[in-house]
Formats: structure tokens, sequence, C-alpha cells
């Protein structure tokens, strides 16, 4: 029988008990790249003490292990360092802990956290020479290391080929090529960062030359004072290194600690002086570079620039640290397109078609009443399908199945985060423009658990073309294009500000994942359809008998006459509250079913077309606001208890109402304290 080895790690890597990974590198080498391929959207940012450069930290999870990872701001070396750097510094070396010597120092530590048990080195390879002296630094800090040889496309692009078996040999390291950018080569990097922490490999000394070594040992044997080195905490050859090159920071601590062994020390370098060409920090950086300049030489070569592939070229429009965002917004152009053309040519083909055929359809009786309900239920579900959920998914889909949304979702990362949020939802935002439903579906497919809740919450206050037409209709004619615009702009105020709130009703830190760009694809035609149609049905499934349900429901209740109670009823809302006529109760209700109905509904109501008569432009303006914000409609919430829950879905609905109303009333009060003021 053939038995397979199996690996039974002793130790697991969670909770309390998680690797602490430090993300260590050169200026623009791709750490906050990685930092952000792999972090969730509720990755906590700090300063460390003292300092302006922010960190960020986050928990991913890799597998069943579990690591915390620290994006640390930019460092060069670690010689002779001060404000920021040599915090960062402290951390590699310290994290929380106060040995002696930082005791009298009065800021906070310098992190929150312990020290890093692993660093990760990330190494831009198109300029590898440069890093490797700080790669043969951090090799004194007695911490495993993992080198994340990083921008090897650009590496690939300047034609700089780079033996990588050579170069982790050399160095007793493992090296992993990566692009960051992409995603490229994390998973292996995290799988390594984990077996290189349990196997606790340091890497190789990189001993200065012989020369150096003899300074570097009497140095060592004069401070070889168990006070000196407990008092540091630090490996006793990096304490020697920084001592030898009169590192102003460990002299002054040495001074003030052990004033007697500062002369020692200090006659070691001057007689260094003496006998060397040049000063010893002068000696030890040039021999650090020579070291450099020679381990690059070995492993590297430069070759015939390759041409550039087409998947090249396109990631220049997709992922180019300057150009990225034209192909973005060029996706986004087309999505809008779809959305505000093509949908509104079929809708107005199929479903605004439809319902001009039932329109002379008056019924009478109770069963033509609920007859005619059912067939407007119909009609409204076909006017969801067919101009909204169906092309706009099918976009959706050949999006992620090309390669491009996870593209998009990197670029505009950064902009979402803002307000709590992945990138991956740009687009379901976008389609959130057409119709609601197929964006916060779309979410389904893109996020999950905390991400996708906030994301869908905050789709629904995205003024879908139903409530845009109203607010068109009626703005333009009677608040103009500024009012029409400002109305927009309230939007976008009220979904960011809505998204810092919910970060914060949803603040637990949820792991990151490591997620890849996959390469460019064609999306095929069969798996495409197949796909678009399982994600539509999997919705109709729970919006048809909703949306039939409830526009029977109010069809009934419009029969037997209950418009006077719904209007009494709704009177606390839109009279007294929102100072609008209470007729308005109805078409407010009755918009869940179908929000660009209510507009009809409230000429019916107010018995006239122009609206201005019976309103002034503060009621005009209140209203607006109040559609602009209140639950979206049935289907929404139909497709809101599909994707995230029956508790989230009611959440949404009085969270719509409480912003509607609170808005509208704060627009209500402005305006009417404005105009009392001209
Ligand atoms: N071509 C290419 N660009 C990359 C790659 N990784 C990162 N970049 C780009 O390089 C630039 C710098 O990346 P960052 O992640 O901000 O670098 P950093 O190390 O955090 O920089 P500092 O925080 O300033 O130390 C960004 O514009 C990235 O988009 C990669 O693998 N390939
Ligand atoms: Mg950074």
């Amino acid at each position: 029988m053939n038995s397979q080895p199996i690996t039974i790690h002793t130790h697991v890597y969670r909770g309390e008990n998680r690797l602490r990974v430090a993300l260590v590198g050169q200026h623009n080498s791709g750490k906050s790249t990685i930092f952000h391929a792999v972090a969730s959207t509720s990755y906590r940012t700090g300063k460390l003490a003292g300092t302006q450069k922010p960190y960020a930290e986050c928990p991913v999870q890799i597998g069943v292990d579990e690591v915390h990872l620290v994006d640390l701001p930019d460092i060069n070396s670690l010689r002779n360092l001060t404000g920021a750097d040599l915090e960062a510094l402290k951390y590699l070396l310290w994290g929380d802990a106060r040995p002696l010597v930082s005791r009298h120092e009065r800021d906070k530590p310098p992190a929150p956290f312990s020290r890093p048990d692993i660093i990760v080195h990330v190494i831009d390879a198109s300029v590898l020479q440069r890093s490797l002296e700080l790669t043969l630094e951090l090799a004194e800090l007695g911490l495993p290391i993992v080198v994340a040889l990083n921008m090897m496309d650009e590496a690939h692009r300047k034609g700089v080929e780079i033996e990588i078996d050579a170069l982790s040999e050399k160095l007793g390291v493992p090296v992993i090529p990566t692009v960051a950018l992409k995603g490229h080569g994390l998973t292996e990097l995290f799988d390594q960062v984990l077996r290189s922490a349990r196997a606790r490999s340091c890497p190789l000394p990189q001993p200065p030359n012989p020369h150096i070594m003899e300074w570097a040992s009497i140095m060592q044997k004069r401070v070889d004072i168990p006070e000196i080195q407990d008092a540091f905490a630090m490996p006793k050859n990096q304490l020697t290194m920084h001592l030898l090159e009169s590192d102003t920071y460990f002299m002054s601590e040495l001074a003030s600690h052990f004033p007697e062994a500062v002369a020692d020390v200090e006659a070691l370098q001057q007689e260094a002086a003496q006998v060397l060409p040049r000063s010893l920090p002068e000696e030890i950086e040039a021999d650090r570079h020579h070291r450099a300049v020679r381990l690059f030489e070995q492993v590297a070569s430069l070759v015939h620039k390759p041409e550039v592939t087409w998947e090249e070229k396109l990631d220049m429009l997709f992922l180019h640290p300057r150009w990225g965002l034209v192909g973005s917004m060029a996706v986004f152009a087309a999505v809008l397109f779809m959305v505000f053309e093509v949908s509104t040519a079929l809708d107005a083909m199929s479903a605004a078609r439809l319902a001009d055929m039932v329109s002379g359809w008056q019924p009478d009786t109770l069963s033509g009443v609920v007859g005619r309900a059912v067939v407007d239920g119909l009609i409204g579900l076909v006017g969801i399908v067919v101009p909204y959920m169906l092309p706009l998914v099918l976009m959706l889909v050949a999006l992620e199945e090309s390669g491009i949304m996870h593209r998009i979702a990197f670029v505009v990362d950064r902009f979402f985060h803002a307000i709590g949020l992945h990138g991956k939802v740009a687009v379901p935002f976008l389609l959130g423009l057409g119709c609601n439903v197929p964006g916060i579906a779309a979410t389904k497919g893109l996020t999950s658990g905390r991400d996708r809740v906030v994301a869908s919450l905050l789709i629904t206050f995205v003024p879908c073309s139903a409530r845009s037409a109203i607010v068109l209709a009626l703005g333009a004619k009677y608040l103009g294009a500024t009012g029409v615009f400002l109305l927009f702009v309230l939007s976008l105020l009220v979904i960011a500000i809505l998204g810092r709130l919910l970060s914060h009703r949803y603040p637990e830190i949820s792991p990151g994942l490591i997620q890849e760009i996959p390469s460019y694809a064609w999306p095929e035609w069969r798996p495409l359809m197949h796909s678009t149609w399982n994600r539509t049905s999997d919705i109709l499934t729970i919006v048809t008998p909703l949306l039939v349900g409830g526009s029977v429901v109010l069809a009934l209740l419009q029969f037997f006459g209950a418009d006077v109670w719904i209007n009494t009823a709704l009177a606390p809302i839109t009279l007294w509250a929102l100072g609008l006529p209470a007729v308005l109760g109805v078409p407010i209700l009755f918009g869940v079913l179908r929000k660009e109905l209510s507009l009809v509904m409230v000429y019916q109501a107010l018995g006239t077309f122009e609206v201005g008569l019976v309103m002034d432009w503060i009621q005009i303006t209140t209203f607006l606001v109040f559609l602009l914000f209140y639950i979206p409609c049935i289907s929404t919430f139909a497709v809101m208890l599909k994707v995230i829950g029956r508790k989230e879905a009611i959440f949404s609905i009085l969270l719509s109402i409480g912003v509607a109303l609170i808005t509208a009333l704060i627009v209500r009060l402005s305006l009417t304290g404005i105009e009392s003021m001209i």
C-alpha cells in the first residue's frame, strides 16, 4: 500500500500565538503593496513612538495558521539612524519591550506589539544591488528572514536576470520571487514564512573582511560584560558593529549607562583611525558595499531586453503606478454606458412596453384587482431582469473571468479603503447606479463576511436609475441643474459618512487573505452564460414572490380605501417631520414596489403635474432627499435577504429610513434657516 507522509505541525500559529511578521525594505520596494494584497479592509494603522511615518498591521489567514503582519515605513540601513528609522530599528530589536538602555525614554515604546518573529525583507529586484547592503545588515538581527524578491516584472523588463537559488544559497535565506502588484508569488512567500519560522532558520553570518573582523573581536571583548549585554538585549555581533561604526544612538546610550566603558570603546575607535587608511565607519561601510556588489555580480546578469507581451502592455494600463487608472476608467465608462444607455433601451423595449400594454386595464372587481397586481408584479420583475440583471451580471462575470476585475480592484482599493471597503466592490457600486439588485447580488461573489455586509448596506444608498429619474424629473424642473448636482453630491457624502460609521459598527478585524491577480483570459461563452443565469435565477427565486406578493398587498390596500389610513399613519413623517403634504404618504409607501412609479403616484396624489403649485422648493428638495435614501424597494430587500441574511436586511431597512429621515430633516431645517436669512 502506498502511504503518503503526513506533516504534523507541532505548532499552529493562531490567536495569541499568531506569527508576527514584519515587512522591511527600502522606499518603494513594494511592502505596502504586499500588505494590501493580503490584508483585509479593516487593518489598523499607527505611528511608531514620536514619529510621523505610519505603519499598518493586520492579521492574515494562511491555511490553518494566522500571522500578524506589520507594514513598516521604509528603512535604508540599520546604521546611524535617527527619528522614524531609529524607532523602526528599536521595534525590530525590542518590540514593545523596554531594555534597560531605552527605559529612560519617556515616549511610549516604539510599537504597541512585540518584536517580529520573522522578517520579510522586500527587495526591488530591478535595483537589486542597492538593496543587498540592507540584507547584509538585517542578517545581524538574529531573526529568521525570508526575502521577497519583488518587482520581478520590472527586473525582467530591464533585462536583469537573477539566479534565485544562488542568491538564496549565498545569503542562507529563502528567496521568493514576487510581483506584488499582481499578487504573484505571495502564496509561496507566506508558505515559506511559516516554514522558516517553524524551522527557526537564521541567515548565514555575513562577516566583514578579516581586517575589520580583527577590530570587531577586540571591540567585542571590551563590551562583553554581562551588564552591558543585558542592557542592550540584542545580538552581540550587532552591538559590536554598531559601536565600531560609532553609531550615535548606541554610543550615547553606552555613555549614559556605562560611562566607564565608553573610554575603552572610544580609545579603540581612535586607535583604528590611526592604523587604517580611512576611519573605521568608512572602512566598514565600504566593505559592506563591496560585499553587496560582489554578491550582486555573482547572482545577477544583464540579458537582452525581451519583447513586451500584450499582457504586459495591458497591465501598463491597469497596474502601472501612473497610468493604471486609465484602464479602470475605461472599464468604468463602459459600465456606465451599459447602465445608462443599454439598460435604458432594453427597459423601454421590455417592461415599459408591457406596462403600456396593460395600462388600459383598470379592473374594479376584487379578482380583477388581484390579477392586475400580479401582472404588475411580474412586469416589475421583467423590468429588473431584462434591462438590469441579465446584461449587468453578464458584464460583471465577464470582467471577473477575464481577470480585469482583480486589476481594477487593485487600483481603486485605496479610495475604497477610505470608506472601509475593498476595491473589489467598485464595479458593483457602479452597477447600483442602474439597479441596486445586481449590484448587491454581485457582492456575494466578490466579498464575504463583514465586507459583504458593509458593501451591501452602502450600495442601497447608491441612487439607482429609478430614483435618479425622479430626482432628474422634479429636480431639474424646480431646483435647476445646481440643485440636482447638489442632491447627487449629497448621496456621495452620505455614502462616505455611512461607510466610516459602519466600519465602527463592524469593527472586528477580519483576517486578510492572500489574493493573486490571475492572468488575462478570454471568457468562454458557455461558462459565461451559465454563470450569469445561475446568479440571476438564484436571486429571482427570492425576488419574485416578494415582488408579486407586495404588489397584491398594496393593490388590496388601495382597493379597500386604505389610502386615508396610510396617509394618516404616515403623517408623523410626511406632515410633521418633513413638512410635506400628507397625501404624499401613499406614493412614499407604494414606492417600495418600483420607485419610478412614485412619480406618477405623486402627480395623482397631488392632483396635478405642476408640483410647484402645491409644494415650495424647500418641500420639493426635502421630498427628493427623503426619496433618495429611504428603503430602496422590495426587490432590493429580497436580494439583501439572500445575500446578507434577515437580520442585516432588516437593519438595512431601518438604516435607510433613519438616514432618509435625518438627512431630509437636516436639509429642511438648513434650507428654512437659509431662506429666513435672505
Ligand atoms: N511593476 C511593479 N510595480 C510594483 C510591484 N510591487 C509594487 N509596485 C509598485 O511600486 C510602487 C511602490 O510600492 P509600495 O508598496 O508603495 O512600496 P513601499 O515599499 O510600501 O514604499 P514605502 O512605503 O515608501 O517604503 C507602487 O506604485 C506599486 O504599485 C511589482 O511587483 N511590480
Ligand atoms: Mg509603504
